[in-house]
């Protein structure tokens, strides 16, 4: 898989924007694993900040989410593999020093959002690249969910269509996610440096 484009559109911009990044048969089954996770009630609601501070306000946000870690399935495997392919082509062209990459699943039913934010932690600046893919195969204008992030240019939305792949420094990016009219899910990732810890 070839990811200049992403590499270059960061570069040149702060954020790659990629339609079809994944096959329909790959988004498709990763659909099918996110399904699988809500029916067997792995999915619960997303929390805001880090550690023992973490607290669920439905005002912020209304995901609910689960984490990828590896051998859960053949399909969010694959992903983790594709994802880091993709820290080390980041690492390669930016000197990052990405060391690894989280991800959970997200489902935010009808009527949820999440308020404009950035992705980086108060307390903890480990996070320094946002990469979301969207799996809503039916998504249409008017269902909503679309992700606006706030550029020097001006507000940018970016619909949650499946197999499209948005990238971009946690850091710099304020962004937020308009009320979805219908069920919206995505896979939600960050590129974590080591943290720097305090004396
Ligand atoms: O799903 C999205 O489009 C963005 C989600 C988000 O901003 C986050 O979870 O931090
Ligand atoms: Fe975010």
């Amino acid at each position: 898989m070839s990811f200049t484009p992403i590499i270059d559109e960061l570069a040149n911009r702060g954020f790659a924007l990629h339609k079809d990044f994944l096959s329909e048969d790959m988004t498709h089954d990763l659909v099918l694993e996110c399904r699988r996770r809500e029916r067997e009630g792995s999915l619960t609601p997303a929390g805001i900040g880090r550690g023992g501070a973490v607290a669920v306000k439905e005002g912020i946000r209304g995901d609910r989410i689960d984490w990828l870690e590896p051998g859960q399935s053949a399909a969010s495997d694959r992903y983790l593999a594709i994802m880091d392919e993709l820290r080390l082509a980041l690492n390669q062209v930016f000197f990052l020093g990405l060391e690894e990459f989280e991800c959970h699943f997200a489902l935010y039913p009808p009527g949820a959002f999440y308020k404009t934010h950035l992705d980086r932690f108060r307390d903890d600046d480990s996070r320094t690249v946002t990469a979301l893919l969207y799996l809503n195969h039916d998504w249409q204008p008017g269902h909503g969910g679309e992700m606006r992030m706030y550029l020097a240019q001006g507000a940018l939305d970016v619909a949650p269509v499946a197999g499209s792949l948005v990238v971009f420094m946690s850091a710099d990016i304020p962004h937020e996610v308009l009320p979805t009219a219908t069920e919206r899910l995505a896979l939600t990732g960050w590129f974590r440096r080591r943290a720097v810890q305090p004396f």
